[in-house]
């Protein structure tokens, strides 16, 4: 069985998740990066960052093209921006059509919750994939980070892929 998480993080939150829980599962790791640089602070950084996914965006990903051919299991993970998933996320789930794969899910937000981000990236994926399983982390680097760090390492061994 093989694994990857594929996974966007503005500030690090997404990262460090995904880092310890593809860290736990022995998988492949790949972090989305785009050409256009988002805004990490004060207004813009929401402004930006909002725009990008009340318009749909699709900004350029930088990444060499990613072969999902030989994953059985793939992990998406995602910062929430209004209340879904972020724009880099957009592009990755339209470029990259993943069908037959056990899929479970990633977010992190700022307490908002993540129920309305899992279904659209459900909606997203559609129903060709097993979905395995979904979780969602509020601001890990700065709340309990020690707290986060075993939910995430407890989550992964609790998956069941194939
Ligand atoms: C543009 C933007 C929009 C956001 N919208 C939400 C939101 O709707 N709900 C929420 O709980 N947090 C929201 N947040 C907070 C982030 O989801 C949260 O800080 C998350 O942990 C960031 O993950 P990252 O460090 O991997 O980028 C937003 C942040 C940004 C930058």
């Amino acid at each position: 069985m093989k694994t990857l998480v594929v996974y966007y993080s503005l500030e690090g939150n997404t990262k460090y998740i995904s880092e310890i829980i593809a860290n736990e599962l022995n998988a492949d790791l790949i972090e989305l990066h785009t050409k256009k640089q988002f805004p990490s602070s004060g207004f813009k950084k929401y402004f930006w960052g909002g725009k990008s996914v009340l318009f749909k965006e699709q900004p350029e990903l930088t990444n060499e093209n990613i072969n999902l051919q030989p994953y059985d299991s793939i992990i998406l993970g995602t910062p929430i921006w209004a209340g879904t998933y972020a724009a880099p996320l957009n592009t990755f789930l339209k470029q990259y059509k993943m069908i037959g794969k056990d899929i479970a899910l990633i977010a992190c937000h700022a307490g908002g919750g993540a129920d309305k981000c899992f279904s659209a990236m459900r909606k997203a994926l559609g129903s060709d994939n097993n979905m395995v399983g979904q979780i969602d982390f509020i601001e890990p680097l700065k709340r309990d980070k020690d707290g986060n760090f075993k939910k995430a390492v407890k989550w992964s061994n609790s998956l069941k892929m194939s």
